[in-house]
């Protein structure tokens, strides 16, 4: 039988749609997609790549502390930006935020993402 609990924080933006910020099974946190909003005014931080880049982070970092964790537990990363030529600039950020052994990634360039955010990232982490 699983343990499953739905993590809910205000440290992070509060969802948008229909979805939680990130659900637990086990030892398991499947944490939800976080675009740059700051979680007080839920608005998109800047324009700017690498600002954008550092409110995802600092999000996903939140939610997992929530759910007793950290960016360190993060075993599996999925980027997406709308401009692949802002690849650089995510590595600088995640080099910020992560230490090595960094996590498994994907990257993805993308058309659009919700409330015309740069820079979407969401993962999974275990604790
Ligand atoms: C921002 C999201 N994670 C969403 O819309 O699913």
């Amino acid at each position: 039988m699983t343990n499953r609990a739905v993590i809910k924080t205000d440290k992070a933006p509060a969802a948008i749609g229909s979805y939680s910020q990130a659900v637990k099974v086990d030892n398991t946190v499947y944490l939800s997609g976080q675009i740059p909003l700051n979680p007080q005014s839920m608005e998109i931080v800047s324009s700017d790549f690498t600002e954008q880049a550092r409110q995802v982070f600092s999000n996903l970092r939140a939610v997992c502390e929530a759910a007793n964790g950290s960016l360190s537990h993060i075993v599996k990363l999925n980027l997406y930006l709308t401009d692949l030529s802002d690849f650089a600039a995510v590595n600088e950020v995640m080099a910020e935020f992560f230490e090595q052994p960094y996590p498994a990634r994907a990257a993805v360039g993308v058309k659009e993402l919700p409330k015309g955010a740069l820079f979407e990232a969401e993962g999974v982490m275990v604790i």
